[in-house]
């Protein structure tokens, strides 16, 4: 036999013994049989969600996936996502390489993608500079409010026509979370912040395209553009350097006396205050962009796409408007605006907010992680390298949990019988565990802050009376409605 005859004969043989080899009993099942080579790549359905539903119902806890050689185990319900997420939560909280971060300019450094103690350092000092934002002088609320009223002057000039308020939305959000980081807001037909939300808008639209470059890289090499691999490269270097410019521009010597006037200011201090007495530490430059890259990268979108969610189950269910709109005009009347002091008077409203986090479920498969170590869930054997996907579908909508009308739009259900909030253990919008949401208290005074504002002083109506949007979506890096008009008129 020649050479050419040996490699077909042994490539012949390879394709059977991995069709006919059975699955491997120390992994979760698959919830069909992997291909040679590709894996489970042709079984994937566009709508990763409902399938994900039919595959959790079929193989319960866990199931398992190949993307080409690269095995992921996807985790269903809240009693085993629980279990290895804070349980075993040492052992599977890192993050696997991706894309995304690989061709930032700054691989491994910040707080989404990073690992071990950088991460864990940098994840600290972060949440504690956000924490102390919100307190006492309230530095979140008061950038939080600045924006929040200008919104409202946009809104009122849009004089009842139908518009998409997506885009201004994100343009709202992506200030807020600026001015928070940088100290100071930008004029919406600023140049230089214009093609920022441009770049990150790519970045996001193009998340979904390249997904698969993540589990076979070589896709990256092929001519053309076909993964969006080199577009997404061009936007994520440029939205860096806006972010050095940023620290340039904003970069003083803070000492210890100086009023600290935004998250740059912060780092610093805290970077001078452990570097004095000779301390080890990861807090330099590089992670201060690189923080304020994640921060503004995993700000925007998310709550943007929230908000934008929120008057979509609105506008199909006007009785719930009504009621929010009833109780703002209660508690707080028409002459003030609404503050972070009226959110405990405001239940309704924040039924409202969490059953659009419940059913939305934006991130829905959170950020994948990784096993560091070979890991013992349920009787299963994850070896050390596994990505882990976490199905927050499977809590959020589970009708154990939530009841028989689980996929329906019902604030009451996070009100008791005594008319208390009462919040069930399975609301895991942001995660749970080590790796939780960074930004979780800071999207809930947005949200409220916003969304009592846009209560109070409009009502939202369909374009079309007779034509109500549907509730529809498009699963990218963020799960997001499918675009729809609305009708902004202020109330009297
Ligand atoms: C409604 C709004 C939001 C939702 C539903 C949401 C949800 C999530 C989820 C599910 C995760 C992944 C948890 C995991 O991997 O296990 C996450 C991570 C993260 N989020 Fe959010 N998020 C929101 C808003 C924000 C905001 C406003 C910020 C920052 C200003 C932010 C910054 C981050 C960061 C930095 C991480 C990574 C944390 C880590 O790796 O340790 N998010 N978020």
């Amino acid at each position: 036999m020649d050479l050419i005859t040996w490699i077909v004969a042994g490539f012949i043989i390879l394709v059977f013994y991995l069709l006919l080899r059975g699955p491997n009993p120390r992994l979760p099942p698959s919830p069909v049989r992997p291909l040679p080579v590709v894996g489970h790549l042709m079984h994937l359905k566009a709508d990763l969600r409902s399938q994900f539903r039919e595959w959790a119902e079929q193989c319960g806890d866990m199931f398992s996936l190949y993307m080409g050689g690269s095995l992921v185990v996807v985790l269903n319900g809240y009693d085993v996502i629980k279990e290895a997420m804070v349980k075993k939560g040492d052992l599977m909280s890192d993050r696997p390489p991706v894309f995304i971060d690989q061709i930032s300019g700054l691989s491994q450094k910040g707080i989404v993608f990073s690992n071990g103690q950088l991460w864990k350092e940098q994840k600290s000092v972060c949440l504690s500079i956000l924490r102390s934002f919100g307190m006492g002088k309230n530095l979140l609320a008061e950038k939080i409010q600045e924006e929040v009223d200008c919104f409202m002057t946009y809104l009122a000039s849009l004089e009842g026509n139908p518009t998409d308020i997506h885009l201004h939305t994100g343009v709202v959000i992506s200030n807020i979370i600026c001015s928070i980081l940088i100290g100071n807001r930008f004029d919406y037909d600023d140049e230089k912040f214009q093609d920022l939300l441009q770049k990150l808008n790519r970045v996001l639209e193009d998340q979904s395209s390249i997904s698969l470059v993540n589990f076979f890289p070589w896709l990256r090499k092929l001519p053309g553009d076909l993964f969006k691999a080199k577009r997404m490269s061009e936007n994520m270097l440029a939205i860096r350097n806006v972010f050095v410019n940023f620290l340039q521009e904003k970069k003083r010597n803070v000492d210890d006396s100086d009023e600290v006037l935004n998250f740059i200011d912060a780092y610093l201090k805290e970077k001078k205050k452990k570097t004095k007495p000779g301390e080890s530490t990861t807090l330099d430059d590089q992670n201060l962009i690189k923080d304020m890259m994640d921060l503004f990268g995993g700000g925007t979108e998310t709550t943007t796409s929230t908000i934008y969610w929120c008057i979509l189950y609105l506008l199909n269910n006007p009785q719930v408007q009504d009621k929010v709109y009833s109780e703002i005009k209660d508690v707080i009347g028409s002459d003030r605006t609404p503050t972070m002091q009226d959110k405990g008077n405001l239940k309704y409203l924040n039924a409202v907010i969490m059953e659009t986090e419940r059913l939305a479920n934006i991130i829905h498969l959170a950020v994948p992680h990784m096993c560091t170590n070979e890991v013992t869930l349920r009787g299963y054997i994850l070896p050390k390298g596994t990505t882990v996907c976490l199905n927050l579908d499977s809590v959020l909508h589970d009708k154990a949990t939530w009841g028989e009308d689980a996929l329906n739009f019902c604030p009451e259900r996070f009100i008791d019988s005594h008319g208390r909030v009462q919040i069930p253990k399975q609301f895991i919008p942001f995660g749970i565990g080590h790796r939780i949401c960074i930004g979780e208290a800071m999207a809930k005074m947005v949200l409220f802050l916003c969304l009592a504002s846009m209560f109070q002083k409009f009502k939202f109506l369909p374009s079309n009376p007779h034509s109500i949007p549907p509730i529809e979506y498009h699963c990218g890096g963020v799960v997001s409605p499918k675009p729809y008009k609305v009708r902004v008129v202020a109330r009297q």
